[in-house]
């Protein structure tokens, strides 16, 4: 869909009418008595009421038709793959494991849980979905009572219609609706990519420390949606579903929910594309943390612990001098789930394929494979090109992650012998080895 519009900025107080209703935000005020257009006025809070000023900035208030619904009642169907549940009954080793993509033909229901840890009843915790889907969400939309949505598209566009109006969001790019949103997602043939969760915490822009006022994801790169609502009524039955507690329900009304005119505040879905992450690294010599890479975090309340983080490895230029420029050999006290957008992943050549995933859980060793760790022991350090052309991405956490039987069994897609990649790393010691004289 061309030509659809935007707001620029993270996290702003935006304000946004449907030009087909101009002055639909009532001047002044939130409540008044009767509302323009004899439109409801709703507030959505996405942060308590009482939070103080840095993080009370999520609240939106929206101008609609009529917002209330019928009653809710359990739906089956997919229900069980959202289930905390199952994710404790589910395996639990320190494998590593990488998780080939299922094939979209064979799925087309949607949503997939993989990994996650935490609860959403404590509001403290994670969940990494991955979706494969060939079919547009007709009368039905979703709404995410649980918490936040980070989507990371691998294949195919998505046409997201949310209560704030519409985003298209293609690959290399993302986009974050964030708890309690109303959306609806049209597709356009086979599509898939991922989904990180977060329970409890929003996504923010990291701090810059020491780096200033420019670099990594600049907030004016966020877009949002503007205003716009349809006036339709569904005789047939418009479904929404809710997730609630890691459980599906799912009411009819006979209208759209897609009836907001106007609104105004700051919390709102958002995308950004990662062709604009202004990226920062190491010019002299060794290998910068990956943190470096932080695109947006949901923080914890301990200082610099993240619920998790959306790390990306966009294309830059290597320059390190005397140094082994790929990833360095890890033990992590936090996991790392990677997936690949698209091209190759430097630390793997060869079997990690866009769309894969691959989940390196809490110290357990990871790193380049014996490939990548011999041809770049032995490069020519000149400038060049890193990553060019590829995507690759990982969801850190500091939540220790248990795998769901889905994951392991049911996408029947892992890869059993994905530790081997490690296997013919050979010892170079050499207890002769004298330092070079100065
Ligand atoms: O490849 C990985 O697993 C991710 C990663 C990247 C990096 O630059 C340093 C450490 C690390 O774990
Ligand atoms: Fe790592």
């Amino acid at each position: 869909m061309a030509g659809l519009k935007y707001l620029s900025g993270f996290g702003n107080e935006f304000a946004s009418e449907d030009p087909r209703c101009p002055s639909a935000l009532p001047e002044g005020q939130n409540n008044p008595q009767v509302c323009p257009y004899g439109l409801y006025a709703e507030q959505l809070s996405g942060s308590a009421f009482t939070c103080p000023r840095p993080t009370n900035k999520r609240r939106c208030q929206i101008f609609q038709f009529v917002g209330h619904q019928l009653k809710y009642t359990s739906q089956h169907s997919t229900a069980q793959h959202y289930e905390i549940k199952s994710i404790r009954n589910t395996s639990i080793h320190p494998n590593i494991i990488l998780f080939y993509y299922p094939e979209s033909s064979t799925l087309n229901i949607g949503l997939h849980t993989v990994c996650g840890a935490g609860d959403s009843k404590s509001r403290n915790g994670i969940c990494i979905h991955l979706y494969a889907c060939n079919t547009s969400m007709t009368d039905r939309c979703f709404q995410n009572s649980d918490g936040d949505f980070l989507i990371v598209p691998q294949q195919g566009k998505l046409l997201v219609t949310t209560e704030f109006g519409k985003m298209m969001v293609e690959p290399n790019e993302i986009c974050v609706i964030q708890q309690g949103m109303r959306f609806s997602v049209d597709v356009f043939g086979e599509t898939r990519g991922y989904i990180l969760e977060v329970y409890g915490a929003h996504f923010e822009l990291p701090d810059l420390g020491p780096i200033g006022a420019n670099g990594l994801a600049n907030p004016r790169d966020f877009l949002v949606p503007v205003a716009w609502y349809e006036d339709r009524t569904v005789s047939a039955g418009y479904t929404v579903i809710n997730k609630y507690q890691g459980k599906m329900f799912s009411c009819q009304q006979d209208f759209s929910p897609f009836n907001v005119v106007a609104w105004h505040g700051n919390y709102t879905p958002y995308k950004y594309n990662l062709e604009n992450f202004m990226v920062i690294n190491c010019v002299a010599y060794d290998h910068a943390d990956p943190s470096i890479f932080t695109v947006l975090t949901a923080k914890s309340t301990r200082p610099g612990v993240a619920i998790a983080d959306f790390v990306i490895f966009p294309p830059r230029w290597g320059v390190a001098d005397h140094t082994f420029r790929p990833p360095y050999y890890h033990r992590n006290c936090m996991s790392e789930f990677m997936g690949l957008i698209k091209g190759h992943y430097e630390a793997k050549e060869e079997g990690f394929q866009p769309g894969g995933a691959s989940l390196h859980s809490i110290m357990t060793p990871h790193g380049p494979d014996v490939d990548c760790f011999e041809k770049n022991s032995t490069a020519t350090l000149k400038p060049e090109r890193v990553a060019e052309g590829t995507m690759a991405f990982m969801f850190e956490s500091s939540f220790s992650m248990a795998v769901t039987k889905w994951g392991l069994d049911t996408c029947n897609r892992v890869d059993k012998e994905y530790y081997k990649c490690w296997e013919p790393l050979r010892s170079h010691f050499n207890p002769k080895w004298k330092p070079a004289s100065k």
